[in-house]
């Protein structure tokens, strides 16, 4: 099914030449990632090849260790799950050959690297290193073999995993990575960075030795360093001022900097096949569930839950999380999908606890636990911190947090609203394509093989909206294009639409299919697409076009042969022309 679906996707790119895109949704650990590997796989052996190929097949494929090293985790629904949202292109040139990709991120879970859940590791990069990089290598970057002496590793308290080889996949990953060790390594002493409080409640670094270590490791300046870790730069009525942090606000530094994010390339191609790896992303269920009205309430600008958490992170005072949930039940307290503890009646209020909210969705009714809301929503990093490793020698650093600096803005973007902005950029580019759709199914909740759990596969069946969009297809149409592609594709197939139709584009659809002896029951002109209802009707107008493609082969090559006679004897004739007029 998947290769079909990847097949048909490159078909219609090169037929209809339209950007595609395939959605692949599912829960965590249904095999999202693993049937994208397989859509790369079969591009990069069924593709003509050109001299790019083999590099370009390689670097998407061989770019998953690294991404895995550094974006999934193991949580407690799968070993390997990507904390991350995963766009990924191929561009193909006209000759369908792939010749150029990028690979986007989103949404990375960026407040893993400081916290994680009982039973859960941090991303998978951290335990790679320490467990398979060799003595040498450890004693240079200032570590120790043993996780548990890092506070970042230690927060889920986790198991050793057989199923994660972290000295195998170490092995495969730097080969791809010398130059981010040293990163690896300062993330690691920056957890072990300690702060203590001055008489006047200003923080100071403790850990002075760790310091140098991680100012060496980042290839910045020490003192400049320490000073941006325990202190702000202002710029007030267009004067620059420093004032010191206070221990939690040290700590919170130290912790957005741990956290700050990764960039990405672009290049162009002429056409493109996207792939999205992302949980929870659903496309056609929204089409028959209006959703519109859960969207608003998170994400409405200056009323949405996403502008009021940024405000209460933001605001002057002492905000909190339960402070947080004060102003929700304030704002959005008569909205007809929101409910907490306080606005429930009786028997609503026994499920939802004093720190939860609850959003009506419309799968059903989901408890979110405000705790720890405002700490992973604070993603700011102080200015000055952004400066000190703008300096830094390493490249990589320097380089993001330029670019960090670029975006900069006087309000700092907090991590929800980063979220968002990413969501709807990935918006813009989905939008201008073609979708297809692969729905992973996971079967069973013990990551065993062979196993299906009837309940939980049935649960996933309903949710994911495969009977409305089976029943809607089964009622409907199966087949749907807009008139242009139709027209473009299947023009030769009428004498009247080729070489070109000059009227309106639904003139000529309907023109083209009457030739073509469509029945009425057969299709439906809609708007702006035609609605075709049997396969069968497809496959015979495709029949069509390939018992006439040599007809139209032929007439291309006698119009070419006669343009270019046309045009040489039009050069000959320009040539003697003079002599002409002279005679
Ligand atoms: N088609 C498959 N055949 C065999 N095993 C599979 C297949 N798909 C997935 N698996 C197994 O399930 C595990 C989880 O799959 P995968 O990482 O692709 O899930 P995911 O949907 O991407 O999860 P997450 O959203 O957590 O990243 C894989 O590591 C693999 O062991």
């Amino acid at each position: 099914m998947i290769y079909a679906l990847s097949d048909n996707t490159y078909r219609a790119m090169r037929t209809e030449r339209r950007d595609q895109c395939i959605l692949i949704s599912g829960e965590s650990g249904a095999g999202k990632t693993e049937a994208s590997k397989k859509i790369l796989l079969y591009y990069a052996v069924t593709c003509p090849t050109n001299e790019n190929m083999a590099a370009l097949g390689d670097r998407l494929l061989q770019s998953n260790p690294v991404l895995e090293a550094f974006g999934n985790a193991k949580t407690l629904r799968n070993d390997n799950s990507s904390r991350f949202g995963k766009y990924m292109d191929v561009q193909f040139d006209f000759r369908g050959a792939p010749v150029g990709g990028h690979i986007l991120n989103y949404l990375l879970e960026k407040s893993r690297v400081v916290h994680q859940n009982h039973g859960e590791r941090n991303f998978h990069i951290f335990y790679q290193l320490l467990d398979g990089g060799d003595d040498d290598l450890l004693k240079a970057l200032d570590l120790e073999r043993n996780p548990q002496k890092y506070s970042y590793l230690v927060k889920g308290n986790c198991p050793r995993v057989s199923s994660i080889s972290d000295k195998n996949n170490w092995k495969v990953v730097t080969k791809a990575l010398p130059k981010l060790l040293n990163i690896i390594a300062s993330v690691l002493h920056l957890g072990n960075t300690l702060f203590g409080e001055g008489e006047e409640g200003e923080a100071y670094v403790t850990t002075e030795t760790q310091l140098t270590d991680l100012a060496k490791l980042l290839g910045v300046d020490v003192s400049a360093l320490k000073e941006a870790l325990t202190h702000k730069k202002l710029t007030a009525k267009g004067e620059e001022m420093i004032s010191p942090l206070n221990f939690e606000q040290a700590v919170s530094a130290r912790d957005a900097l741990a956290k700050a994010d990764e960039i990405y390339h672009s290049n162009k191609g002429s056409s493109v096949i996207g792939l999205l790896d992302i949980y929870g992303f659903e496309w056609e269920t929204v089409k028959y569930f209006d959703n519109k009205i859960i969207c608003d309430l998170i994400e409405e600008k200056h009323r949405g839950m996403i502008s009021i958490l940024d405000e209460e992170c933001l605001r002057p005072g002492e905000a909190c999380d339960v402070s947080f949930l004060e102003k929700l039940e304030d704002t959005i307290g008569g909205h007809p999908h929101f409910i907490t503890h306080k606005l429930a009646n009786g028997k609503t209020r026994r499920v939802v606890s004093r720190e939860e909210f609850r959003l009506l969705h419309y799968a059903g009714e989901v408890n979110y636990n405000v705790t720890g809301f405002l700490d992973k929503n604070n993603d700011s990093l102080n200015r000055n911190l952004k400066e000190v490793m703008c300096q830094s020698d390493n490249q990589i650093l320097s380089h993001c947090f330029r670019r960090e600096e670029v975006i900069d803005q006087k309000r700092p973007e907090m991590a929800a609203t980063q979220f968002k902005n990413s969501l709807m950029k990935l918006m813009e580019i989905l939008m201008s394509k073609e979708p297809s759709y692969v729905r992973c199914i996971k079967p069973n909740d013990a990551k065993q093989p062979a196993r299906f759990d009837e309940v939980l596969v049935r649960h996933q069946v309903k949710y994911l909206g495969l009977m409305e969009n089976l029943r809607v297809r089964r009622a409907g149409f199966a087949y749907r294009r807009r008139f242009e592609a139709f027209l473009q594709r299947y023009k030769p197939l009428c004498p009247e639409t080729w070489p070109n139709w000059h009227g309106r584009l639904v003139d000529g659809v309907s023109t083209l299919v009457t030739h073509l002896g469509y029945k009425e029951e057969e299709y439906k002109l809609g708007r702006s697409k035609i609605f075709i209802r049997f396969p069968k009707t497809l496959f015979n107008t495709e029949d069509a076009l390939e018992a006439k493609k040599p007809e139209i082969a032929v007439i291309l090559q006698t119009s070419w042969r006669g343009y270019r006679e046309r045009a040489k004897y039009q050069r000959i004739r320009n040539a003697v022309g003079p002599w002409q007029s002279i005679s």
